[in-house]
C-alpha cells in the first residue's frame, strides 16, 4: 500500500522517530523500513511533517499487530523511551504503576520503567527516580549513531535534547578545537569528536565524567576527548585561548561562567548558550549577559536565536549561537 512516509539518513532516525512520535504523526499500521541505506518512517499527515525533512510516498508493509500499552489500558499513557527503559511522569502512584504493569506487559521491547520522583536538583542537576519495572536506573541509550551507556540516578541526561544536539554537532569542522563546559555523559562531546574534533569535556559530577570516558571509548573516540572532573572555573585558566567552539548547557546559571567561557574562547570561538527564559524576552538576557562579559575583548555576534522546546508554562528553553571574535 502507497503511504506517505519520512526519509532520513538511518544515524538520524532514533531521533526523527522521536521527535515524530512527539508530534503524533507516526503512522503505527505500517513498518518501519530500511532500503539502500535510506530509512522510511510512515506518516498519517505529511502536511504537519516539519519542513526540514523529506516526505517521499512509499509501498509500506503492513505492520503485524502488536499489543500496545494503550491496547491494555484503554488510553494512551505519555511516556517517553530511552534505551530499553521507559520513562513517565505520574504523580498517582496507582495510575503510575497500571502504567508500568501495561508497558512491560505490552510487546514493546521495554523491561524497565522509571517514574520522575522529583525535579532535576542541586549543582549535578540529577533527578530522583522510581524504579517501577525492571532491575536497574543505568540504562544504553543511541542517538544519531552514537551509543550512552549512563545511570539516570547519577547523572543528567534528556533524550528531548537530541535533536538540537545534532543540529550543534552538524555545524563542526575537522580539526576544530571544542570544549564542553558542562559535559556530563558526553552527548555533545562524543559526536562532535566523531567528527574529527579534538574536545575537552568538563563535569563536577565524578560519575558523569566516568561514564563520558567509557561512552569516548564504546564511540571509539577516546583518543580525541580529554575529560576532566572538577568545577570549570578551575580548568579554564589551564585552556586559556584555546576553543574554536564552546558549548554551555547549564541553563538557569550558565550566566555566572561567563567569565570562564571568554577566558576559554580562542580568537574566532562558537558559543552555544542555552538558557531557560521568560516567553516575553527568553533570548534578551542572554545576550546581554555575553556581551557584558565578552565586550571589549571581543566582538559579540549574535548568529541564531533558538527555541529548544518550551520548559514550564510561559518559560522557554532557548539557544544563542554567538560568534566571539578579536
Ligand atoms: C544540564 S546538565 C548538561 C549535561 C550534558 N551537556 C547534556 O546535555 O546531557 C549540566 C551539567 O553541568 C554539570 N555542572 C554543574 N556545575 C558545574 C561546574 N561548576 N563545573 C562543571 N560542571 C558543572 C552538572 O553536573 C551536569 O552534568
Amino acid at each position: 500500500m502507497e503511504v506517505p512516509c519520512v526519509r532520513v539518513a538511518p544515524a538520524a532516525g532514533e531521533a526523527t522517530r522521536r521527535d515524530l512520535a512527539d508530534a503524533n504523526l507516526i503512522d503505527d499500521g505500517y513498518e518501519i523500513a530500511v532500503v539502500d541505506d535510506d530509512l522510511y518512517i510512515p506518516v498519517t499527515d505529511p502536511d504537519a511533517v516539519p519542513d526540514d525533512l523529506e516526505v517521499v510516498t512509499r509501498d509500506a508493509t503492513e505492520r503485524e499487530t502488536q499489543t500496545t500499552p494503550a491496547d491494555l489500558l484503554g488510553f494512551d499513557p505519555s511516556y517517553e523511551r530511552l534505551g530499553e527503559a521507559a520513562l513517565i511522569d505520574e504523580d498517582d502512584s496507582d495510575r503510575a504503576r497500571e502504567i508500568a504493569d501495561a508497558i512491560v506487559d505490552s510487546d514493546l521491547p521495554l523491561e524497565t520503567v522509571l517514574n520522575k520522583a522529583s525535579k532535576v536538583k542541586g549543582e549535578t542537576r540529577v533527578r530522583d527516580w522510581e524504579l517501577l519495572a525492571g532491575e536497574s536506573t543505568a540504562v544504553v541509550h543511541r542517538e544519531y549513531g552514537c551509543e550512552f551507556g549512563l545511570d539516570l540516578a547519577a547523572v543528567y541526561f534528556s533524550p528531548r535534547l537530541a535533536t538540537e544536539r545534532y543540529r550543534v554537532t552538524e555545524q563542526v569542522q575537522e580539526d576544530e578545537r571544542a570544549f564542553d563546559m558542562f559535559a556530563g555523559v558526553g552527548p555533545f562531546v562524543v559526536p562532535v569528536a566523531k567528527r574529527g574534533a579534538e574536545v575537552v569535556g568538563v563535569d563536577i559530577n565524578e560519575t558523569a565524567i566516568e561514564y563520558l570516558r567509557e561512552n569516548a571509548r564504546r564511540n571509539d573516540v577516546d583518543d580525541r576527548v580529554t575529560a576532566i572532573c572538577d568545577d570549570v572555573r578551575e580548568v579554564a585558566p589551564d585552556y586559556e585561548d584555546w576553543a574554536d567552539r564552546l558549548v554551555m548547557n547549564l541553563p538557569h546559571s550558565a550566566d555566572e561562567f561567563l567569565t570562564a567561557a571568554v577566558t576559554i574562547a580562542g580568537d574566532d570561538c562558537v558559543l552555544h548558550y542555552y538558557d531557560i527564559q521568560h516567553e516575553d524576552d527568553p533570548f534578551g538576557p542572554g545576550e546581554r549577559a555575553i556581551r557584558a562579559a565578552a565586550e571589549p575583548d571581543y566582538g559579540v555576534t549574535v548568529e541564531t536565536k533558538r527555541v529548544v522546546r518550551s520548559y514550564a508554562p510561559h518559560e522557554l528553553n532557548v539557544c544563542l549561537d554567538v560568534r566571539l571574535e578579536r
